[in-house]
Order: structure tokens, then C-alpha cells, then sequence
């Protein structure tokens, strides 16, 4: 078909129908549209009330919050490219590498520089004309963006980074120390938070120069008997900051989604101010994301795309893809012994790519050693389901384990 009746297939199929994807895409068996009369009878009145609302908001009602485990799904439905209506705005879904190349281009024609248009959400929470992840003013967002990489890929801070993450590993294993000596060695550890504030509090040394203590906080609440002091000169209340930087991402998703409509109804506006009153504590912190917004129409994948349109880059379905990786889902390191040149988006790409990616990998690096160097990680129950909030990001809520010293002859 060529592509310009494609576009008009696509849009069409959209205008009566509530499914939640686009039959045009849909591999085999296309949706048939279900149609219901108004009837005098209630209950269909009711229903029929229901079903127009749904077809109002489209894919409104299906969303669970979790992008990835519904991106999870609908790949294994539709294939590696879909579309879906959250109200009126319409997402397209990418999950292939070669589905991504115009997107993570690097040059500077790339029609993919914006991440999301300005919405009232985004006006309000005030992000579009500062920071870099939701910064549209692309001559501030190119200067943020150069100061920030300069600054954190002099071999003066990677040193700095290698260097805190030690300090602050050690002050985790002395409060280690001190819940086997007093709870016994069969404690169980939430592993997840105590790399959540280690990693918190490497990235809060690196920006403000201050130590943040929030391990020994953290510590401290859990064995209230045998409290460390917090040396002077700590960042106060280091526990609410990290938390605070939680609460700041949650409140780019809750901004960026989230229609005027419903923003204005009472709860959910004390909530909304709640979130601006807590991004007014801190510094601009940064907020992985994996979505583009095109500013010139577009073919991909065969078809053609107008601007202003959303592009959800689903980087998980892509890494995670048969054709591109042999058995995908099995652990494996040793793959990229033999596969070393291929793909791998986890950081994005193209000019809006992470740029806190060596950062990352040195620290992980950094702590992983440091850990396995001297202890072994047991979960508490190997076959349980990860347990993780979604918003923008992917966030472990909690992970239990047991930490054993390793033995050595
Ligand atoms: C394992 C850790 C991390 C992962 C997996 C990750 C992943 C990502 C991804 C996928 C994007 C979107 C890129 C795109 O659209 O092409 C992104 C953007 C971004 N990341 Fe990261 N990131 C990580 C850590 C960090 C760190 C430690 C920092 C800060 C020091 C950081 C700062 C940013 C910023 C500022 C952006 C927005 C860039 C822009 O819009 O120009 N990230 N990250």
C-alpha cells in the first residue's frame, strides 16, 4: 500500500472503535469493532454511557501506569510497532533497533531532538524551558547538556567517583557489622535500599560536595539501640533528600500525563502542589526517559508520520529481542564475549542520549566489585517477581537478601 493511504488507513481506523490497538497493525486476525445501540432498557443505557465514555478516552482506562509491562504485552500481541490513545494523544510504540536509527540519529537535522511537547502540565511544573530531559529550548537545553558532560567525564571527577563510592561502601559494611554483631548473622537486608542511598548518596557527594549520611539514617531507624552519630558537616536530613528526588521524578510523570482536567479536581490539586512545593527543595536532578517527540513528519517501519507526534522507544523490547540477541532472556554474560559489536539502547542515543552513562557503569562497576570482592548476595525467595514502581523510570521497591561474608583460606 503505498504509504500516504497507509497514514489515512491509520488514522481512520481510530474514529469509531475503543480497542486498544489500531487493527492496521495488528499481525493477523484483525479487531472486529464492537457497535451497541442506545436501547430504553438501563442497564444498555448505562453500558452504552460507558462504552462512549471509554471511546472518549480510548486507551485511557486500560493504562496501569506501568509502560513497560504494557509495552511487555502489546509486543507480544501487535509485533514491534503499535499505537495507543491515552485521550486524545496519540503514542506510537517502537521496540526494534532498526526501528529506532532516524530516532537515535546523531546529527542535527534529526527530526527526533525534542523529547515532548510543552503541555499545561509540564508549563506548570515549569520543566520545558530549564533542565535537560524535558527542556525544549534546544540552544539552553545544547548549553546544559555540554556544561553537564564536560563536567562529569574529567578524568579528575571519575576518580572522585570511584573514590566516594569507597567511602561511602565502607560506612555501609560498618553498619553491616553492627546488625550481625547485635541482630545476628541471619538478618535479612532490604539489598535495594541500601544501594538506593549508597548510589543516592554518591551522586548527592558529586553535586553538592557534601556527605549525605543517609545509610547511617538509615541505619540508625533500624537499630535504634546502637545509633552511629552523623559527623558534622552532613547534609540535614539526608533520608528526606533522597526521598525528595524520588518524589521529584514521580512529579515529571505525574505533570507530564496528567490532564488540567483532572489536576484541577480538589485532592488532586493539593497533591499537584504538594509535588511543585517538593521540586522547590532541590537542585535539578535528572530523570531518565525513553520518548521522543517528532518536529517534522516521518517514515518508519513503512510508514509515514506526521509531526508533533510521541514516539514511545520501548529500549527493553529492543535489548531483549529474538531476532537481534539468541535466547534473550537467559542470564548470560558470556554473550557478549561472541556478540560484542551489537546494538544495546539502554542509554538511549543520538544527541539526547544519557549523558550520565559512563558515570553509571563506573559506579556499578565500582560497587559490584567492592560487594562480591568479600560477600556473597543470597535472595530471600529466588523465584519471586521483581517488585517495582514505574514512573518515567523503572524503580525496585524492595529486595530482600541475605549479605554472607565470604570465606577465604
Ligand atoms: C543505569 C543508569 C542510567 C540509565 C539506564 C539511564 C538511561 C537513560 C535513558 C534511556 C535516557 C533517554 C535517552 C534518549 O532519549 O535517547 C536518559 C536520559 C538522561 N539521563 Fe540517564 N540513565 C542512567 C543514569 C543517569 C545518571 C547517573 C545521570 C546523571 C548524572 C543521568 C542523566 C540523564 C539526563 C540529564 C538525561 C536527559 C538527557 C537529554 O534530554 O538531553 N542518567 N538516561
Amino acid at each position: 500500500i503505498p504509504t500516504e493511504k497507509r497514514e489515512a488507513k491509520l488514522a481512520s481506523s481510530y474514529d469509531f472503535n475503543y480497542f486498544l490497538i489500531s487493527s492496521s497493525y495488528k499481525k493477523e486476525n484483525p479487531v472486529v469493532p464492537m457497535r451497541l445501540s442506545v436501547e430504553k432498557d438501563v442497564v444498555n443505557l448505562v453500558l452504552t454511557a460507558s462504552m462512549g465514555v471509554i471511546a472518549l478516552t480510548r486507551n485511557l482506562h486500560q493504562y496501569s501506569g506501568d509502560d513497560s509491562a504494557s509495552a511487555k504485552k502489546l509486543q507480544s500481541i501487535y509485533g514491534d510497532m503499535w499505537e495507543t490513545y491515552k485521550g486524545p494523544i496519540r503514542t506510537v510504540w517502537l521496540a526494534r533497533n532498526d526501528l529506532f536509527e532516524k530516532i537515535f540519529s546523531p546529527s542535527t537535522n534529526n527530526a527526533f531532538l525534542i523529547r515532548a511537547l510543552s503541555n499545561s502540565g509540564l508549563e506548570e511544573f515549569n520543566t520545558t524551558k530549564i533542565g535537560m530531559t524535558f527542556n525544549n529550548d534546544l540552544k539552553e537545553w545544547s548549553y546544559n547538556r555540554k556544561f553537564m558532560s564536560k563536567a562529569i567525564m574529567s578524568p579528575n571527577f571519575i576518580k572522585q567517583v570511584v573514590e566516594g563510592t569507597q567511602d561511602i561502601f565502607e560506612v555501609m559494611e560498618k553498619c553491616w557489622q553492627s546488625l550481625w554483631e547485635n541482630l545476628g548473622n541471619d538478618q535479612i537486608f532490604d539489598i535495594h535500599n541500601w544501594i538506593l542511598l549508597a548510589t543516592s548518596e554518591s551522586i548527592i557527594l558529586l553535586t553538592t560536595h557534601k556527605r549525605a549520611y543517609s545509610i547511617i539514617d538509615y541505619y540508625n531507624n533500624l537499630l535504634p539501640t546502637k545509633k552511629f552519630d552523623t559527623p558534622i558537616g552532613a547534609l540535614e536530613e539526608s533520608e528526606n533528600y533522597i526521598a525528595s528526588i524520588r518524589t521529584y521524578i514521580r512529579a515529571m510523570e505525574f505533570f507530564f500525563t496528567t490532564p488540567k482536567i483532572i489536576r484541577i479536581l480538589p485532592g488532586v490539586r493539593r497533591y499537584a502542589q504538594n509535588l511543585i512545593k517538593n521540586r522547590d527543595l532541590l537542585i535539578f536532578p535528572s530523570a531518565p526517559t525513553t520518548f521522543r517527540t517528532s518536529t517534522k513528519p516521518v517514515e518508519i517501519g513503512g510508514y509515514i508520520f506526521p509531526e508533533n507526534l510521541q514516539f514511545f522507544i520501548y529500549i527493553e523490547g529492543a535489548n531483549n529481542h529474538p531476532q537481534h540477541w539468541t535466547d534473550p532472556d537467559t542470564f548470560n554474560p558470556d554473550r557478549f564475549l561472541d556478540d560484542s559489536n551489537k546494538v544495546i539502547n539502554t542509554f538511549g542515543g543520538g544527541l539526547r542520549m544519557c549523558p550520565g552513562r559512563n558515570l553509571s557503569i563506573i559506579e556499578i562497576l565500582s560497587f559490584i566489585v567492592m560487594l562480591y570482592r568479600k560477600y556473597d548476595i543470597e535472595l530471600v525467595d529466588m523465584n519471586a517477581p521483581i517488585k517495582y514502581n514505574f514512573n518515567i523510570i523503572r524503580q525496585c521497591v524492595k529486595m530482600e537478601a541475605r549479605i554472607i561474608p565470604r570465606k577465604f583460606e
